[in-house]
């Protein structure tokens, strides 16, 4: 089975890229982590630990790690990467030709601006000749990590290279569902990290489950609504990327960014609660940059402008809210309207 196997790089050493890492390695896969600090390489090649971000997880001892980045490349043929998006492009500009040829994986949820562009079309821009999918769905890292039964979607309109990553990554404890909506999967890993700053928010203030119901089920309408505005397929967002991470992220206090909003309801500012976090939370960046987009769209999305009001326009809490319960009310399920490509306006 080892033999079998094609050899694959992962980039980044936080969280998700130590957990992938390590999910290959249990597969027999030759796989190599690659991180940039030479003292956190060697203590988890010493102690088969992260001991930052994945504290208590024994990796697996076939995982070898490197701060050498293009030595990680030379001979691979699938390349994940778990770069948070901010460093993304950085990272792709000094590998480009490199991945000529390669499978070229992106896990990372978030937006760059300007141009509103995923991850994916980032990795399109620095690596024309390599082959691109993205992996999303409900997976927290830790859970993922400790062998918690999961799902995941690989996808990408290259099916050989969907197969390839099936082969790679799935096992007893992980499917890999296949996707050709790659803009789909894409947009509602990265949307959903949002609504779990507010869903966090709301728990940390006492609200009771009801509500937590109502901004989840709302938080889908909205995000479905903004994508197919922006062309994906609706039915994305009834799948594992798209309402099954939404529920995940919005229910979890794993989840960064539903510790964040936890922060901000219990009084932290913004900056104290990314701070105290310590590690990526993407839904802060990607709410600034969503606003900005449904606004020149002109779609509605109560819900981000709601939290981009409190967060970055000063406007106090319980004025924000009284606004969103006094908003019109109008259809519960659009989903026939987006099927049929003409959306709805308002809720
Ligand atoms: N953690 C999860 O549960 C999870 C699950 C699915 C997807 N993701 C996505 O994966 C991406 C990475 O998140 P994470 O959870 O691993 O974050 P993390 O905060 O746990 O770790 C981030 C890592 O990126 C590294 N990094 C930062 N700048 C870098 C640069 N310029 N070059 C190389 N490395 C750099 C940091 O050193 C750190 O090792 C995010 O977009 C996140 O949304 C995370
Ligand atoms: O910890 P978060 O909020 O970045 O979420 C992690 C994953 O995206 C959940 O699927």
């Amino acid at each position: 089975m080892t033999d079998q196997k094609v050899p694959v790089a992962v980039l980044g050493g936080g969280s998700f890229g130590t957990t992938l890492a390590n999910l290959l390695a249990c597969n027999g896969v030759p796989v190599t982590l690659w991180l940039r600090d030479q003292q956190v390489a060697d203590a988890i090649s010493r102690e088969h630990e992260n001991s930052r971000y994945l504290p208590g997880i024994k990796l697996d001892e076939r995982l070898r790690v490197s701060t050498d980045l293009m030595a990680t490349l030379a001979n691979v043929e699938l390349v994940f990467l778990a770069i948070p998006s901010s460093a993304f492009r950085t990272v792709l500009q000094q590998i480009g030709p490199a991945l000529a040829g390669k499978g070229v994986i992106s896990t990372t949820k978030g937006i760059e601006q300007p141009g509103f562009l995923m991850m994916s079309d980032i990795v399109e821009q620095e690596a024309p000749d390599a082959r691109v999918a993205v992996l999303s769905g409900p997976n927290l890292a830790k859970e993922m990590a400790a062998g918690a039964l999961t799902a995941t979607v690989v996808a990408s309109d290259d099916e050989a290279l969907c197969r390839e990553v099936q082969e790679v990554l799935g096992s007893r404890s992980l499917r890999v569902y296949a996707s050709q909506d790659r803009y789909g999967v894409e947009l509602g890993g990265a949307l959903k990290n949002v609504y779990a700053i507010i869903s966090g928010m709301a728990a940390s203030m006492g609200m009771g489950e009801n509500t937590r119901s109502m901004l989840i089920t709302r938080a889908l309408a909205e995000m479905t609504r903004f994508a197919v505005h922006m062309g994906a397929n609706p039915l994305t967002f009834l799948g594992l990327a798209g309402v099954g991470d939404l529920i995940v992220t919005c229910m979890s206090p794993q989840s960064r960014n539903y510790q964040v909003g936890h922060a901000l309801g219990q009084g932290l500012s913004l900056e104290e609660s990314v701070a105290r976090l310590g590690q990526v939370a993407e839904g802060v960046n990607t709410l600034k940059v969503l606003k900005q987009k449904a606004d020149e769209e002109g779609v509605y999305m109560p819900l981000v402008s709601g939290l981009h009001a409190i967060l970055f326009e000063q406007q106090p809490l319980p004025q924000v809210i009284g606004k969103l319960m006094s908003a019109e009310q109008k259809h519960d399920v659009e989903f026939a309207a987006f099927m049929a490509c003409t959306p709805l306006e308002g809720v």
